[in-house]
């Protein structure tokens, strides 16, 4: 059963959370064959909701934005984007082993940094570092690990928590490699399509759904039965509120295997029968490898 089409058109104008040098403009080039990547112009964006905006006013043919963290968890503003109108699917994934530096402008040493920018989860994953290294520096909250650099050469701030390539991207040098309190860390990242664009099946996919329940005695249940009932393995379940109905959640969720094949197709038939307002953000091939962070991001 199929109620997904292909598109093969190929994908040349590609929006990724900016600027040059985060993790998810080298989990963007990981994710691209070279015959993709000679042509691909690459888009930095202000942001992971207007990397999803892109795509969805068509200005970009797909977005790469991150999803979630083994050390922080999910990307809050990606997984609410996800769930707006009009409907985007996932089509790729890329797993990159993320390393955090401490950058500078050249000369600034631990005792000049009063205040430190990165992205949330960069702060998230270094913190205990920065209270023992740096206890009196302000901490600010940059759209990303790459944006907290800018603002280091910008002078805005003394120090960012980045990756070594945004160190290259903006003219600074590392001042500490890294510092992150968990070594190990992965970031998972997803490249997102407006519909019709649905990878075939490969015999190793991953589908992400994301469904609306009625608040019930035992409707979760009912329905995370349904793909235990077909031997589905979940790999990643969390909830987001639906922002204007208080009360009310998203419940994400991965599985394994494509839409196209019998089980996940019957899966998600029977969730809706059951009630549950069921969105398909797509069944693409799972990358279970780590990679390490690759190239500029950027031509
Ligand atoms: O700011 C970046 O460089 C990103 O790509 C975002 C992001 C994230 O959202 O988790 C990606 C990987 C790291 O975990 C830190 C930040």
């Amino acid at each position: 059963m199929s109620s997904t089409t292909r598109d093969e058109r190929p994908l040349r104008r590609l929006g990724f959370l900016g600027p040059p040098g985060t993790f998810t403009g080298q989990a963007l080039v990981a994710m691209l064959e070279p015959a993709e990547s000679a042509v691909a112009d690459l888009v930095p964006l202000h942001g992971s909701p207007a990397v999803l905006a892109a795509v969805r006013e068509g200005l970009v043919d797909a977005g790469c934005v991150p999803l979630e963290n083994s050390v922080e968890g999910a990307v809050p503003p990606v997984l609410d984007g996800l769930t707006e109108d009009p409907p985007l699917a996932i089509i790729r994934e890329a797993v990159l082993a993320v390393r955090f530096a401490l950058i500078v402008r050249p000369g600034t040493t631990t005792e000049g940094i009063r205040a430190v920018a990165s992205h949330s989860h960069g702060i998230a994953q270094t913190r205990d570092w920065i209270t023992t290294h740096l206890p009196a520096a302000e901490v600010r909250i940059a759209s990303s690990t790459s944006e907290g650099a800018a603002q280091v050469a910008r002078g805005e701030v003394d120090a960012a928590v980045s990756s070594p390539l945004a160190a290259r991207e903006h003219g600074l040098e590392i001042l500490v490699h890294d510092i992150a309190d968990h070594p190990g860390a992965v970031t998972r990242f997803a490249l997102v399509a407006r519909l019709g664009v649905t990878p075939a099946p490969t015999g190793r996919d991953r589908t992400t759904l994301a469904l609306a329940v009625e608040n019930r005695p035992g409707s979760l249940v009912t329905l995370l039965r349904e793909f235990a009932l077909r031997d589905i393995d979940l790999t990643r379940i969390e909830s987001r509120p639906v922002r204007n109905r208080p009360g009310n959640y998203w419940f994400h969720l991965d599985c394994a295997g494509h839409v196209e094949e019998p089980a996940v197709g019957e899966a998600l038939a029977a969730l809706r029968r059951r009630g549950a307002h069921v969105r398909n953000l797509g069944s693409y091939p799972r990358a279970d490898t780590p990679q390490p962070p690759v190239g500029t991001g950027h031509r």
